[in-house]
């Protein structure tokens, strides 16, 4: 399904065709516009690649191989409850650390990127979940990452932070040790997004969902099976990052449903400082998915104290 005619996204998710053929008479034409044939926007861009990876990848693992691989994959972990846990224990909203070696608005954000030692380092200063950035192209990330934190004990519940956009991936991501998985509503339709969360319940993995403006907000609110709602505060098409988005979608009715339905929110992207941190939180999160300004310290797993303005790691 192209997701531009389902539920009016703006994002196109493959490559169109070309542009429609016309017909007067006996004869067709197609009038060729500029813009079909490029992405009109970074997130476009990283979808039209990734349907080309993608393509590869199911050649090689096809789908039915893929699932007799999942049993033997490592048990999965429940995500949301690590999130409600932390939010419990320390008052503070739960920390989603981010993997992130390299991004498309920032560029190199960590040369000296060991995995390992980062994810330790982040659950040993309270993390409550990691997230590990799997896009090698545009993040510098990899599935290899994801499981050698996955074999090296790492206790937080991991999400594969990946750009979903066929059922496929998340078997993969399964079959790499994840427990949760993203869903960005401004490439899936409304369906897609129903679809791969019945998947994510047959896996026992949970699906953060998540969403940029008011609109996507409502779709997914119309979703009865969403209980894990992620609002980014970086508009993927232009870059521009504002923290008073998070605020903004949590006002007023949308707040109170979301309340009432009992479903978490995370505050994505943006967070530099402890001020910024209680904004989110009184804002109405329960937790919180932090990057560039952890892995860009000399130590990510004490810039979290510095993030928190206080230790938030639970004595063992
Ligand atoms: O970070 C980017 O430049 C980016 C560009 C295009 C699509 C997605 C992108 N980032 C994914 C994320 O939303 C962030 O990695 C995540 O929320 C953490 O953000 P931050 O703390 O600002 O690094």
């Amino acid at each position: 399904m192209q997701a531009e005619d389902k539920d009016a996204i703006r994002i196109r998710r493959r490559p169109p065709t070309g542009p429609p053929v016309h017909y007067v008479g006996t004869f067709q034409f197609r009038l060729h516009t500029p813009d079909h044939a490029n992405p009109r926007n970074i997130l476009e861009q990283i979808l039209w690649d990734k349907d080309s990876q993608l393509t590869l990848m199911k050649e090689r693992q096809p789908l039915a191989v893929l699932q007799r691989l999942l049993p033997g994959a490592p048990p999965v972990r429940d995500f949301v409850q690590a999130l409600k846990d932390s939010y419990h224990t320390t008052g503070m909203p739960a920390l989603i650390a981010e993997l992130k070696k390299a991004s498309p608005s920032k560029g190199l954000l960590r040369p000296n990127f060991d995995p390992v030692s980062i994810a330790q380092a982040y659950q040993k200063n309270g993390a409550a979940c990691l997230s590990v950035l799997t896009d090698e192209k545009y993040f510098q990330g990899s599935f290899e990452n994801l499981h050698a934190i996955r074999s090296a004990g790492i206790k937080c519940p991991l999400l594969c932070k990946e750009f979903i956009i066929d059922a496929w991936q998340i078997y993969y991501a399964r079959s790499k040790g994840a427990d949760a998985i993203l869903l960005i509503a401004a490439v899936l339709p409304d369906a897609d997004i129903k679809y791969m969360i019945k998947i994510c319940n047959m896996l026992g993995l949970a699906a953060l969902v998540e969403v940029h403006d008011e609109r996507e907000m409502d779709r997914v609110l119309a979703i009865d099976s969403v209980n894990l709602i992620g609002i980014n505060n970086r508009n993927l098409e232009t870059f521009e990052v504002d923290i008073s988005n998070t605020k903004r979608l949590l006002e007023g009715e949308r707040g109170r449903i979301i309340a009432q339905r009992d479903i978490l929110v995370v505050g994505e992207s943006g967070l530099f400082t402890p001020e910024d941190i209680t904004f989110v939180q009184s804002s109405g999160v329960q937790a919180v998915l932090v990057g560039e300004s952890l892995i860009k310290q000399e130590d990510p797993g004490k810039a979290i104290a510095g993030l928190f303005g206080k230790d938030i790691s639970v004595p063992t």
